[in-house]
């Protein structure tokens, strides 16, 4: 092709062939890489086997797929299914993920093998992200989502499949979709030969009562008896999952294995058991990146604190150790960090360095990030636990099952060979779990409770569960969401205070805090508690700076408790970033914003994450038409509306400045980094609840004791 400049433009000859060379460079780039793909995409284990997969896809309705990690079942499946034209006639493949971040990793990286714009053919949709288009055939999604497209469409009418990925992590939110797509599949079966209603467990959700369908107007499109569906595919898919328990639970549905793998993975024990992880851990990251070749690490740490912790220590001994050793860049994902900082991870670190991820669990499964060969395992995940009994629900650091820890490994070897180094003994690993505890066996179930009820479902005792929670534990939920108003006497979702807990993402003692908060005219205070209160850790207290970090805190803190604290900090922050930004534009206000952090002794990225669902819940609650309105100075209506809304969580001084929980019964004590630690008030409500070798309460505001009689009487004037 002729250049421009032989086309005689006189004027910008040098700047146009300049240009015109750049372009062909691009192109060139783009082509190899596109061949790059297409050779990688060849060489996955699975692309030898493409016909014989849609060949049993086409088969079974049901197929659960078993295959290494890294042999390409998340990204090539769909692709397969959409060659196979399982997308007639417009209809959508959908595969949930259970992290927000997998789902949009994947779905960036399918769209450029198919070389599509993101958004057009290939697209993913997660809570307040959607990049979907009425083009999209290939859907990646929260199972979460999925949950929520649900209520809207009963039978999923648009996905011709729907791929369970990752089923083997067993989110309460997989567990839940599971079940529903069994009672969905069978309908859309039924709906093409008799036109019948979904089933949920033992009732029919056609025998929901006149006044519920009144209320939801949700309820109705249950019933579409009329119109016929095509049949649903299902496939349920991961690496390391217990293939009889799915296949049990599918009426004995197929279970095909896909074997090899793409690149080996070393593994490496240690010798002896560690007694500090932490340490075990920087020390081997250090041993890599001073002996070992090329490429970047991965390391798996239980939460934001420790990784925070980690960091800075990594930070530190870079600034004393000579020159050679600087050129490693620290990069840090865990949930709470705004989705684009958590993205900066699958950059490529810059020429000469070596990256080290510090990430929790999200980064366990389903993602490949380019560059890891290294992958480093203390052996520890920070998982919940939920005491039915006592209704209190814990975070507690506890071993890693086998299936987590292969899923760690494969996070190696996706683009090359991988070493992985787990820091516990070989004979550790032999005592591990197969498999991880499902979440819906040790977590409070009132949310799962209140999205089945919004579903349709009325009998959550008879649902039909992949395993079954224990009794006591749907009791007990059931139980405080009618204490919470969201059930009435019949156990329906009440109108509309159930409905609309139902809508909130969020926990539901946090949704009625909301809505209470909109008739105690303090919704812009509440939507500021909850904000916090979803963020980790805001202050931080170094050890070798509690004295200093002390004093901060005092300028912000409250006699009458954390809340009214958290609300100071966050307005200070805002205040200070408004005027910032005035002041001296945004880019440098930013700047400017971490120094009064770091001032503050206050955790910038947690009270970014803060803002961030601080503007999502306003969506929310401003949708709704919920009453926007301040308290103002007023803050006793705020501390009763706390009251109103936290009264499970409350707790009265006994002598010597222990505290009894009223709901549990527990002896509990104020943790010391509540700001009411020292003046002890006689009755508190708190939010957290937190076992170390003592039990401690955190985040509390000063109450009346009254109050709760007053504001809580269908639980207060029969219990105490
Ligand atoms: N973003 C990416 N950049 C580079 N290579 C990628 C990327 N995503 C996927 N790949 C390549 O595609 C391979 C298959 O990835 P895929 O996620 O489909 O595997 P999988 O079988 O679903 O793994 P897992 O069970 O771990 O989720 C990877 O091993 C890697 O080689």
């Amino acid at each position: 092709m002729p250049s421009a400049a032989s086309h005689g433009n006189h004027h910008y000859p040098n700047s146009s062939s300049k240009s015109s060379n750049a372009n062909r460079n691009r192109q060139n780039q783009f082509s190899d890489r596109r061949q790059k793909i297409l050779q990688q995409r060849k060489s996955l284990p699975i692309a030898s086997v493409e016909k014989r997969l849609v060949d049993e896809i086409r088969k079974n309705d049901i197929l659960i797929i078993v295959g290494e990690t890294g042999s390409g079942k998340t990204t090539q499946i769909p692709q397969f299914l959409l060659g196979a034209k399982f997308c007639h006639d417009g209809k959508v493949i959908g595969i949930t993920q259970p992290r927000r971040v997998a789902a949009v990793t994947v779905a960036k990286r399918v769209a450029e093998e198919c070389g599509v714009e993101l958004g057009q053919e290939v697209g993913y949709s997660v809570r307040f992200d959607d990049t979907s288009s009425s083009s999209t055939r290939i859907k990646y999604m929260t199972d979460g989502l999925l949950l929520r497209e649900a209520l809207l469409d009963p039978y999923l009418s648009k996905y011709s499949v729907i791929i369970v990925d990752e089923a083997h992590e067993r989110t309460v939110q997989t567990d839940v979709l599971m079940g529903l797509l069994k009672s969905v599949q069978l309908a859309r079966s039924n709906s093409a030969s008799h036109g019948q209603g979904l089933n949920f467990g033992n009732k029919s959700v056609n025998s929901v009562t006149s006044s519920e369908k009144e209320n939801s107007g949700q309820s109705n499109s249950f019933l579409k008896k009329e119109h016929q569906y095509a049949p649903l595919k299902l496939i349920i898919m991961s690496a390391s999952l217990d293939a009889r328990t799915f296949s049990e639970y599918f009426c004995g549905a197929k279970a095909v294995h896909v074997q090899g793998r793409q690149f080996p993975v070393d593994i490496f024990y240690t010798r002896h058991a560690e007694p500090d992880y932490l340490d075990a851990a920087l020390i081997t990251i250090f041993q890599i990146h001073l002996g070992e070749g090329p490429g970047d690490i991965l390391v798996f740490l239980t939460g934001q604190e420790e990784i925070e912790s980690i960091e800075r220590l990594i930070n530190e001994r870079l600034t004393k150790s000579p020159q050679e050793s600087q050129k490693l860049l620290v990069v840090p994902i865990f949930a709470a960090l705004p989705a684009e900082q958590q993205l900066r991870v699958f950059a490529p670190a810059p020429s000469g360095f070596r990256k080290v991820i510090l990430a929790t669990n999200i980064a366990e499964t389903s993602v490949t990030i380019p560059g890891i060969k290294y992958v480093i395992d203390p052996g520890l995940v920070k998982a919940r636990s939920y005491d039915p009994a006592k209704g209190m629900e814990s975070l507690n650091v506890v071993p890693t099952s086998k299936s987590q820890a292969l899923q760690r490994s494969g996070r190696a070897g996706r683009e090359g060979p991988g070493k992985c180094f787990r820091l516990y003994p070989e004979n550790e690993f032999g005592k591990l779990e197969d498999s991880t505890k499902p979440e819906i066996k040790r977590c409070n179930l009132s949310n799962v409770i209140l999205q089945l009820k919004a579903l349709g479902v009325d009998d959550i005792l008879g649902f039909d569960f992949i395993e079954k929670p224990s009794r006591a534990a749907i009791i007990k939920s059931l139980e405080q969401l009618f204490l919470l108003g969201a059930l009435t006497d019949e156990c329906r979702l009440s109108d509309p205070v159930g409905y609309q807990m139902a809508r909130l993402p969020l926990d539901p003692v946090y949704s009625k805090a909301l809505i209470l908060a909109s008739q105690f005219n303090c919704l812009e205070e509440m939507l500021i508690t909850v904000a916090m209160l979803s963020a980790e850790s805001i202050f931080y207290a170094p050890r070798d700076k509690l004295d200093e970090s002390r004093t901060a805190m005092k300028s912000f803190s409250s006699p009458e408790g954390d809340h009214i604290t958290m609300i100071k900090v966050y307005r200070a922050y805002s205040e200070f970033l408004e005027k910032k930004s005035i002041e001296m534009g945004k880019a440098k206000s930013e700047k400017a914003l971490r120094k009064w952090c770091k001032e503050n002794f206050i955790n910038s990225r947690s009270l970014r994450h803060a803002c961030d669902i601080h503007r999502q819940i306003l969506g929310h609650v401003q949708q709704m038409g919920l009453s926007l309105a301040s308290c103002g100075d007023d803050m006793l209506e705020y501390r009763r509306c706390l009251a109103a809304s936290f009264f499970l969580n409350a707790a009265v001084k006994q002598p010597e400045g222990m505290y009894r929980a009223l709901a549990s019964g527990q002896v509990v004590q104020i943790h010391p980094s509540s700001v009411l630690f020292r003046q002890k008030p006689e009755c508190v409500i708190f939010n957290e609840l937190v076992q170390t070798n003592n039990k401690y309460v955190r985040n509390l505001t000063r109450i009346d004791y009254l109050w709760l009689m007053e504001l809580a009487p269908q639980y207060y004037a029969v219990q105490n």
